[in-house]
């Protein structure tokens, strides 16, 4: 693969909010190469400079220090027309859609492409085409506030589509639509990515929104990127306190602390923690293994996942019988899965 956007050395500092005040550091150092037709998802909390950071992607906010390079632009340098002209080249849709009230749908699609002067008739086949792509033919006429939230963020969409850019740049673009039309529109976004190519780049505080379509993640924490994997590595075998915390909102993790105290006063027995990555491993085949064996168990906490389409599974059992019969059970459950006994 090759890297489309990378970032090398990237610090954006804003003046300090009152005088004398500290500046304020809202990405600090940040190296990243983001390939060439890959779903990339950044995750941090709220402050930690996710929504700057992509704002320097397509120079929205100058770099203060460091290089963006976009294909074989170093975009952080350009100013005036040209770097007006590699904007057109990367789209970007809102939380709250941004559409133009005033304008139809398909003015608002319609717009990009009067602004690079495309000429009227090849807007209207242009129009035409990409709302046909999202979904909304037949609505070209309607005014936004006539549309339903899932219904204007495919107009965004169409709209960020329309001077046929390389990159689509999505700020929590889901997190104002409800479950059902969030599906809808990453199903969209998915399409977007394979069949038109195009890399994505997507800031969300929305956990399933990542395991559903980034390929690979990047955590931030003040300013900085401490954590870069695929998604599913990630998800699984998080490495910072950071991504811990974000990859517990929706992977199944290990009961600890007063969780654990509370599960062992309430079941007997000795706690197995029973985790595969493996396609061909099944919760249900862990338990037919351990029912075949004899064995008395039954599972305390934990679940399976799906990541990206793979499954994680953890599962925390408690069983209770002879050793020997007990090792003999968990042998049983065959190859694909990892069994450590929480002690
Ligand atoms: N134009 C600006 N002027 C001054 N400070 C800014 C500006 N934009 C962002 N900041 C500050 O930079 C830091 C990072 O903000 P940013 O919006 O990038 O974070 P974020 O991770 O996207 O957060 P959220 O999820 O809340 O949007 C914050 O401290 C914010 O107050």
């Amino acid at each position: 693969m090759t890297s489309h956007i990378v970032l090398d050395r990237v610090s954006k500092r804003f003046p300090p909010a009152k005088r004398g005040g500290d500046e304020i550091v809202a990405v600090d150092d940040v190296s990243l190469a983001i390939e060439q037709g890959e779903v990339f998802g950044i995750i941090g909390y709220s402050g930690a400079g996710k929504s700057t950071l992509v704002r320097l992607i397509n120079q929205l906010e100058p770099v203060t220090s460091g290089a963006i390079t976009v294909g074989d632009v170093t975009i952080s340098e350009l100013r005036g027309k040209r770097l007006r002209e590699q904007q057109t080249r990367i789209g970007m849709i809102f939380q709250r859609f941004n559409l133009l009230t005033s304008r139809t749908v398909a003015g608002n699609v319609a717009y990009p492409l009067e602004v690079i002067g495309v000429g009227r008739a090849e807007r209207t086949r242009r129009v035409e085409e990409l709302l046909e792509f999202v979904g909304l033919e037949g609505r070209a006429d309607a005014y936004p506030e006539q549309l339903s939230g899932g219904q204007q963020q495919r107009v965004g969409i169409a709209r960020a589509l329309a001077a046929n850019p390389q990159i689509l740049l999505a700020d929590e673009a889901t997190s104002a639509l409800d479950p059902e039309t969030t599906a809808e529109v990453l199903d969209l976004l998915a399409r977007v990515n394979r069949q038109l190519g195009v890399t994505i780049v997507v800031i969300t505080h929305e956990m399933e929104v990542i395991t559903r379509i980034a390929d690979r993640v990047a955590v931030m924490d003040a300013g900085r990127v401490v954590e870069t994997g695929l998604t599913y590595d990630v998800f699984t075998r998080p490495q910072t306190a950071t991504a811990k915390r974000f990859v517990q909102t929706v992977v199944r993790a290990l009961p600890e602390g007063d969780e654990l105290a509370r599960l062992r006063a309430t079941h007997d027995g000795r706690f197995f923690t029973i985790s595969f990555t493996d396609e061909g491993v099944s919760e249900a085949r862990v338990f037919s293994a351990l029912a075949k064996a004899g064995v008395d168990f039954n599972l305390v906490h934990g679940g399976v996942d799906d990541i990206q389409g793979r499954v994680y599974g953890l599962l925390t059992i408690a069983v209770r019988g002879e050793a020997d019969a007990v090792a003999r059970a968990l042998d049983g459950i065959g190859s694909g899965v990892t069994v450590e006994e929480q002690r």
